[in-house]
């Protein structure tokens, strides 16, 4: 990369931050499944932000609400100020550009095409001039390749526009992927895992490169789990469990929050999101169990009325089954069901 960079504690002075990016409220629920509940998040102008969470924990589907991806089922998401559109090439139109978990790259384009497929949206000429190929697009074409060019430079791989996407080694997929989420000069810039897979030398130049990014205006939200990379890389950090927001603080204050280590070691402790959820799952299994088993009792105490030797039998049954019952832990209706 050729650009100097700072880092966290040497970030340049902002102002005055402004919000970028405001969510509200995001709550995403799959049928009876709420991936994401009533979450809200901000990002401020010059800030680089984490989001952190165990597997399943609904970050990548919070970034689909945020991108019109998924239209969230409650809340509201806005882009300085404005509520977004719910469709992604509008939300990328208004300013924020993203990359996903898996490289998703044209791999049998060269490397400076994919780059230009991302400034499309900056491209204002119409069908009819690309066609005839008109003055004004022959303008806008030579424009797009030079910022290509430079965000390519930007990111260290200029030296391989002409190569295929495909033939690059990983670690400059993930940042050729990056170059393209830029060339729609987003405010914003949403990255989903950007060092998954790479070797600690990629994943250092991986850091330099964000706080790169943010140096020149870009605010940025980051999902990772290389934790080491998140806090040294954030302002601030919010983490999700089980789809809801468990806190949010810098770097020093999250790493060291017992809650967070216990969501990661999958240790429960006390007012965990989910916890409601989890017992009254439990209690309306306990109920169901409860249920069960009364009924298992009835059934053997009201044989079928066919005389009065079998009745007698039924008594004894039942009385039988109600002494064999009665020590029974809870939660032994399990047995019955079986
Ligand atoms: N389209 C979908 N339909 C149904 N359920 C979904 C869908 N997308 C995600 N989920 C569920 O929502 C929950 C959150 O998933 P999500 O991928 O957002 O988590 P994550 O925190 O990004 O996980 P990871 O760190 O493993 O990528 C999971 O239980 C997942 O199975």
């Amino acid at each position: 990369m050729t650009t100097t960079t700072t880092t966290k504690d040497t970030a340049p002075a902002v102002p005055e931050r402004e919000p970028v990016l405001d969510a509200r409220g995001v709550t995403m629920r799959f049928g009876g499944l709420t991936a994401v509940r009533d979450v809200n998040l901000t990002v401020n102008s010059g800030e680089i932000v984490g989001l952190i969470g165990p597997n399943g924990a609904g970050k990548t589907t919070f970034f689909n609400c945020l991108t019109g991806l998924y239209i969230p089922t409650e809340g509201e998401v806005r882009y300085k100020g404005n509520v977004l559109p719910p469709k992604s090439f509008k939300v990328t139109d208004a300013g924020i550009a993203r990359t996903f978990q898996n490289i998703r790259l044209f791999s049998n384009m060269t490397v400076l095409e994919n780059v230009l497929v991302g400034r499309h949206t900056r491209m204002k000429e119409g069908l009819w001039s690309a066609l005839l190929r008109l003055p004004g697009f022959k303008k806008a074409e030579a424009e797009a390749e030079t910022r290509a060019l430079e965000l390519l430079e930007f990111i260290g791989l200029k030296h391989k526009a002409d190569h295929l996407a495909k033939n690059l080694p990983y670690g400059e997929q993930r940042k050729l992927e990056i170059a393209r989420a830029l060339a729609s000069d987003p405010g914003l810039i949403l990255l989903d895992e950007p060092t998954a897979g790479m070797n600690p030398q990629e994943t250092r130049a991986a850091e330099e490169l964000i706080f790169a990014i943010r140096d020149m205006g870009v605010a940025v939200l980051v999902i990772e789990h290389d934790m080491r990379f998140i806090f040294n890389l954030c302002d601030r950090v919010a983490v999700l469990v089980q789809g809801e927001k468990l806190l949010e603080g810098d770097s020093q204050t999250v790493q060291s929050d017992e809650r967070v280590i216990a969501a990661y070691l999958g240790e429960p402790f006390e007012g965990a999101p989910g916890e409601e959820e989890v017992a009254e799952v439990e209690a309306a299994e306990a109920a169901a169990e409860e249920a069960a088993a009364e009924e298992a009792t009835d059934t053997d105490a009201d044989p079928e009325p066919s005389g009065a030797d079998e009745a007698t039998d039924a008594a004894t049954d039942s009385t039988e089954t109600a002494a064999e019952d009665t020590p029974k832990a809870p939660g032994s209706g399990k047995e019955n069901d079986a």
